[in-house]
């Protein structure tokens, strides 16, 4: 006897199913569906013959992807825009003091490295990075994805940081905005297609190495030779399996070094451009001064304090991989945070609610890495656009059985 829970935050008059090879089961008007039959379940990591489906109610999980190497910044961003939708996000109460869980009112954020199908041990014994598809299991992560962005809860496995292993699974409910963000959120073409939004932290090598060297040799106690080793091992990965994933992102921060002093290796002033595709629907991307003209602004003057090496802008159409897009860039970085307001208020589509409300992100989280450049800036204005595409698409499903009635 198989017996199976289904946990859905659906409305109450929605309607789940579980079809096996032999029969549907079908629920209403329930909450937590809970069936037996005799058919035997394959195994959660085999190619499971059952579906489960529920019926849209009226609540919605919007999926956003967010990929980037180790060090990157992923989590620096998450908590830039879990702010954007107030509350504070925290691991699951009560569950694994390991999980790499993040749970706010609005959003779940779940880090892909929870999908390593080998531990750390076993990574080792097949001389394969973490990098590598082999040491992921896609088919878990697509089943589990769809599934939330279903309404349906599931049982996720963890990856642990701390010993290496993978822990026993914790439940994971839909949530209104799902983050998915790791290593590999548009690699698999099934879950790819499941993203309303993707996003790609490309951190220059540069500039990784500078992060890296700050973080883990000033907070891990890391050598210099074993940081420069382990960024070696598995750059050939990184380059076959993640860094291609950008092609697909609807918004890519690329990071560099500054271009306004010349030959600098400190990597201290960052050039950061914003990649923003166009045509993606609820998305509408950010302008200086004038839609879709090729602009250059140097903003020091008397309304932004800039000391050496000043501050640069740019904005203007262009093409990446292929597709249309529209490319904001600075140069350089802020000495007074709270003169912000003066380049937002040059900026158009921003999606916020108020005047200034870029600038008000921005110095409520001035201590994060990043806020006075473009690394914390660009984040905090995709945060609001992420926002304003959840809004839309929620509305948008509300509105439309009212416009079927019409018809
Ligand atoms: N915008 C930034 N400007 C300067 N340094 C930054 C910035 N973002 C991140 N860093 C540096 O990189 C380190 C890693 O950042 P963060 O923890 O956000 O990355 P991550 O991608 O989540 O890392 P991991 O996957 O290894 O947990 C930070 O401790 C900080 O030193
Ligand atoms: O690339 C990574 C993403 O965070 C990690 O290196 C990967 O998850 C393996 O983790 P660990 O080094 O803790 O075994």
């Amino acid at each position: 006897m198989a017996v199976c829970t289904v946990y859905t935050t659906r409305s109450l008059n929605s309607t789940c199913s579980i079809s096996t090879p032999s029969k549907t089961y079908l629920s209403s008007h329930q909450k937590q569906l809970v069936f037996s039959s005799t058919d035997k379940r394959t195994s959660r990591r085999g190619s499971s013959p059952w579906v489960i489906n529920c019926s849209a109610g009226d609540s919605q999980t919007v999926v956003i992807g967010l990929a980037a190497d180790s060090g990157c910044g992923k989590s620096t961003f998450m908590r830039r825009l879990t702010s954007v939708f107030g509350g504070a996000a925290e691991p699951p109460k009560g569950g694994n003091p390991d999980s790499n869980t993040l749970i706010s009112d609005m959003t779940t954020v779940i880090c892909l490295d929870d999908y390593h199908s080998l531990d750390r041990t076993g990574r080792k014994e097949k001389g394969v990075t973490a990098l590598d598809p082999r040491a992921n299991d896609f088919d878990l992560m697509y089943e589990q994805v769809k599934a939330l962005k279903s309404g349906i809860a599931v049982q996720k496995p963890i990856y642990n940081h701390v010993t290496g292993l993978l822990d026993p699974a914790e439940l994971i409910k839909p949530p209104k905005i799902l983050v998915i963000e790791g290593l590999h959120p548009m690699f698999d073409e099934r879950v790819r297609d499941l993203l309303d939004f993707s996003i790609y932290l490309d951190i220059s090598n540069e500039v990784k190495f500078a992060w890296k060297i700050q973080r883990d040799m000033a907070e891990r106690g890391h050598s210099l030779e074993s940081i420069k080793a382990s960024i070696e091992a598995r750059k050939p990965d990184f380059d076959a399996y993640i860094d291609p994933q950008k092609q697909y992102a609807d918004a890519v921060i690329e990071v560099l070094p500054t271009q306004l002093i010349p030959d600098d290796n400190e990597g201290k002033v960052l050039r950061v451009r914003l990649i923003m595709k166009e045509g993606v629907e609820h998305f509408s991307p950010v302008y200086l001064f004038d839609e879709g003209s090729t602009i250059s602004w140097i903003p020091c003057g008397r309304k932004l304090t800039c000391s050496y090496p000043g501050i640069k802008f740019s904005y203007g159409p262009d093409s990446y991989f292929g597709n249309e897009v529209s490319i904001l860039e600075m140069d350089g970085q802020f000495d007074r945070l709270d003169e912000l307001i003066y380049v937002e208020s040059h900026l158009s589509n921003l999606s916020t609610k108020f005047y200034g409300e870029v600038t008000q992100q921005m110095l409520k989280h001035a201590d994060f890495p990043g806020s006075n450049n473009g690394t914390g800036f660009f984040q905090t204005i995709v945060g609001l656009k992420i926002r304003d595409l959840y809004e839309q698409i929620t509305s948008t499903k509300t509105a439309a059985p009212l416009e079927a009635t019409k018809a």
